[in-house]
């Protein structure tokens, strides 16, 4: 693994549905050791990106490479190095959490104590503890979210891809999973991660990506893409803010009479 490769080359990535571009020819190179964040409009192509990225859905044109592995090509070393937290992805929820975490574990090809060992301590660290004997079904929106970013976790990846992580998350779990995403950073890993929420972004990620009708219109390192503005102004810059026409509407005062 040559250390100054990327950890995820984006090469014309192309996704089509019926005469739709969902995503059309999306370029982009995550570095090394980098909170990358992927910024968009609701149905931009962001979760159609990162499902290809992640082998879920297969690409019409255009590569995903994960440290060197083409995610098509080369998948069983390309998902190796990658954990995976999807968004809204069913899954086996009639397992307990402990259970599904071993079972993500074993899948890994952990052995079991470690797989035990590193899903207790998980469990813990995502304030789960009480919770691991409990059906994934009958988890919170927060809680379920958590325990897939367990799964993603257990077997170290060396790449991160988080689709909305703090979607429903509270803000002290949103602040431990911070912590756990840095702490993973600063050993050497990667994470890309999508969301709505623009200080977010700003402030935990260093480099980031807008991605707009499928295809990435600025990236690159935050401060490069920022421009000296906020990521939000900037963001409103490019993406066009729509102006609501207040006659359309009008009928939404009617209450008032
Ligand atoms: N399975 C599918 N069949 C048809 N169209 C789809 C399918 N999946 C996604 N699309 C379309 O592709 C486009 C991109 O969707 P995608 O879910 O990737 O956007 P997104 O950026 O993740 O949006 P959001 O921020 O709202 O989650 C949308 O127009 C969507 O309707």
């Amino acid at each position: 693994m040559d250390l100054g490769e990327p950890a995820l080359v984006l090469d014309g990535l192309t996704k089509q549905f019926g005469p739709q571009y969902a995503v059309a020819g999306l370029s982009l190179a995550v570095p090394q050791g980098s909170m990358f964040g992927v910024v968009g409009p609701n149905g931009a192509g962001k979760t159609t990106t990162l499902s290809m990225v992640t082998g879920l859905l297969r690409p019409d044109a255009g590569r995903a490479v994960v440290l060197g592995h083409d995610v098509w090509t080369d998948p069983a070393r390309a998902k190796a190095l990658m954990g995976v937290l999807p968004d809204g992805l069913r899954t086996f929820d009639r397992l307990t959490g402990s259970e599904l975490l071993r079972y993500h574990g074993l899948l890994r090809g952990l052995p079991a104590g470690v797989v035990a060992e590193r899903g207790e301590q998980l469990l813990a660290s995502l304030g789960l503890a009480g919770d691991g004997d409990k059906l994934v079904v009958d988890y919170s929106a927060g809680m379920t979210k958590k325990i897939g970013l367990a799964c993603a976790l257990i077997h170290a990846p060396r790449l991160l891809l988080l689709d909305e992580p703090f979607e429903a998350v509270d803000p002290v779990s949103g602040q431990v999973i911070r912590q756990i995403l840095a702490q993973f950073v600063r050993g050497g890993g990667t994470v890309v991660l999508s969301s709505h929420v623009m200080e977010l972004v700003e402030n935990l990620c260093d480099h980031v990506a807008v991605i707009v009708d499928g295809r990435a219109i600025a990236s690159g390192a935050l401060d490069d893409v920022r421009q000296g503005q906020s990521l939000q102004e900037r963001f409103l810059g490019l993406v066009g803010v729509q102006t609501g026409d207040e006659e359309v509407l009008s009928w939404l005062q009617s209450s008032r009479d």
